[in-house]
């Protein structure tokens, strides 16, 4: 037996699902948290039956892939619970109404019973069931409650069959069921809907963003160095280091063996960050370098997730976004990216457009460093001051902006309006905060592991076999005079391609100065996502776009990674290179834009 749980965007779906099934899937304060469907298993009268998590839509006319999703979904299902967003009840009911003409039978699940009484909102339950046809199960699932008369009404198998000819009569009928079910009883705003209010609003919104900003980054920090001074280093320096070090004198401290397991001895003892072994390096950088500031980003993120904070940062930023062809919504896709680009490349999915879809993967492949490259940055950057730090992020944010702006002039078509459904503010369930954090964090571990090692396995392959040698002599050259780094850096670029937290190490022997680390750090960001990145795009973009987004990509880097080297002195940028920054805003409002009819057709909606 099936059973799919459907409903809009942000009304529970997912929590249901966790609850029914005990399995974690992420939920989160805003739409479009659940892109493809998941499956589930519950025991059900002794039978084994199958829960599905389908995408949330407002309709059963597909706009976008992921309604598309749902509506394909619908064909499979035995039962459908339809979870339903109590204080949003009119809105809701043009999908229910939508599904009770499909032939399947429904039971409805009121979710958010909880807030629906906070703000005030009465709904007669029997008078709503009675009207439906249909079960209806009051439920607050992130307590669980109601989740087992739920479960009690699985067997229900009537078909209601109604025949609503079209849209105006649907919602004539909507009206009429609200009227007879649904009161509404006047109260005061509470604080939480007052800095709500305030949130929005910019002259309010912008101070507000401004420090929720400033304060994710500090704890982010405070956090990620929290970790590595008291937790991983001590336990790879006294713990783990002293094991390998053993391992090493086993293995005789040289040979194929151990070069593969421990590496290099730098001076003579294991360097966990130089040394290139699989147990070594390859088990470091993720766990001491990375792990830790993910650990960091992925709590905050959370936290602005659930409370809903991130919805509304789409609103403030919609202006902005609207100048580089997206809409306010991307910021999601954009700050998910911070943490891996590889959700923040599935999250793109819900943008309306094609030509949304491609600046938004565009700017976010090309401009936003993954948490773990990041982690690396400051680790090798740190130590020559923060400010260079802070020109990687500048130099990034401008190529963002520029490339951006250049987009939205050159490729023809519009950009939908903001059209983002903003949900309440909610105080963060930890529960949830905490669970969320150990999904992604096992998530980086699955992911990231296998592919260091890999990586750290072919550095050693690559190296055997003299490849890199070879490469640095060809290509090198070639590298030396555009971005001015050694010929040896060709091996970091190309292992950038599978990991660039790993592509980062590699540097670190080198002994770059600040600037050709500042150079390197953004020309690996630029050049090429990562290859589970470069999956996901290909797969979103179509092989098409992906080409064009990939001839993006590698010309700006040739041209960042130039300018970089040309203008960037030891200490900052030159005069000329602000001057050229300046200059290359300005030319860019002189593009004409192509927004006309007739383009239209190549880049409009899918
Ligand atoms: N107060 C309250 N919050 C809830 C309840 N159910 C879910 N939430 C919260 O509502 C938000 C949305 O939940 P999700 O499960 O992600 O919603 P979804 O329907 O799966 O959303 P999409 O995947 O975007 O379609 C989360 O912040 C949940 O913690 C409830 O009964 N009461
Ligand atoms: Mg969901």
């Amino acid at each position: 037996m099936k059973v799919l749980l459907m409903g809009n965007p942000n009304v529970g779906k997912s929590v249901v699902f966790s609850r029914l099934t005990g399995t974690n899937v992420t939920s989160s304060n805003y739409p479009g948290t659940t892109v493809e469907y998941t499956k589930g298993k519950m025991n059900w009268k002794g039978q084994v039956i199958e829960i599905i998590d389908v995408p949330g839509t407002y309709t059963l006319e597909p706009t976008n892939k992921a309604e598309e999703v749902a509506v394909d979904m619908l064909k499979e299902g035995d039962l459908i619970i339809n979870v339903v967003d109590a204080t949003n009840l009119e809105r809701n009911l043009n999908l229910t109404l939508q599904l009770l003409e499909k032939r399947v039978p429904v039971i409805v699940a009121l979710n958010l019973w909880d807030e629906a009484k906070h703000k005030g909102i009465e709904i007669d339950v029997d008078k709503l069931s009675w009207h439906l046809g249909v079960p209806v199960i009051p439920t607050v699932a992130i307590k669980g409650n109601g989740i087992k008369d739920l479960i009690d009404n699985f067997d229900y198998r009537d078909i209601v069959i109604r025949n609503l000819k079209d849209g105006e009569e649907r919602w004539a009928e909507i009206g009429r069921i609200i009227k007879d079910v649904q009161r509404i009883e006047h109260r005061h705003h509470s604080w939480l809907e007052t800095l709500d209010d305030m949130s929005i609003r910019p002259v309010t919104g912008i101070p507000i963003l401004l420090l929720v900003l400033y304060a994710s980054f500090k704890i982010i920090r405070l956090i990620g160095e929290g970790l590595i001074g008291y937790v991983t280093e001590p336990f790879f320096d006294n713990l783990y280091g002293p094991l390998i070090a053993r391992l090493s004198t086993i293995l005789g401290s040289e040979g194929f063996l151990h070069d593969l397991l421990v590496g290099q001895l730098i001076n003579g003892e294991i360097d966990f960050g130089q040394s290139f072994g699989l147990l070594t390096t390859g088990i470091f950088i993720p766990f001491a370098s990375v792990l830790p500031y993910i650990i960091a980003f992925y709590f905050v993120l959370g936290l602005l997730e659930d409370t809903g904070y991130l919805p509304r940062l789409s609103v403030l930023v919609d202006n902005i976004m609207h100048r580089v062809g997206l809409h306010g919504f991307s910021v999601i896709p954009m700050i998910l990216g911070f943490g891996c680009n590889v959700p923040a490349a599935l999250a793109a999915r819900n943008l309306e457009s094609r030509r949304e879809k491609f600046i938004a993967s565009t700017l976010m492949a090309i401009a936003i460093p993954c948490m773990a490259q990041i982690a690396m940055i400051l680790g090798l950057l740190g130590p020559h001051g923060a400010r260079y730090i802070g020109y990687v992020f500048s130099i990034l944010g401008a190529v963002w902006i520029i490339i951006g702006l250049m987009l939205n002039r050159l490729l023809p078509g519009f950009s939908s309006d903001l059209l983002l459904e903003i949900p309440p503010f909610r105080p963060p369930v930890i529960g949830i905060v905490a669970k969320k954090l150990w999904i992604r964090i096992s998530n980086f571990l699955q992911e990231a592991v296998p592919l260091m090692l890999l990586g750290v396995f072919s550095v050693n392959l690559l190296y055997v076999f003299g490849v890199f040698d070879t490469l640095a002599v060809t290509i090198g050259p070639f590298l030396n005079r555009l971005f001015g780094l050694p010929d040896k850096a060709i091996s970091a670029l190309l292992m950038g391609f599978l990991r660039k937290d790993l592509a980062m190490g590699m540097l670190a022997p080198l002994g770059l100065t600040a600037k050709q680390l500042v150079t390197a750090s953004t020309v690996l960001t630029i050049y090429f996502p990562c290859i589970a990145t470069f999956a996901v795009l290909l797969r979103e973009l179509g092989i098409i776009d992906m080409l064009k987004s990939t001839m993006i990509m590698l010309i700006t880097t040739l041209i960042v990674g130039g300018f970089v080297n040309l203008t960037f002195s030891e200490s900052g940028f030159t005069f000329t290179g602000w001057l050229i920054i300046v200059l290359v805003f300005i030319a860019i409002k002189y593009i004409p834009a192509r927004v006309n009819g007739k383009e239209l057709n190549s880049f409009t909606h899918n």
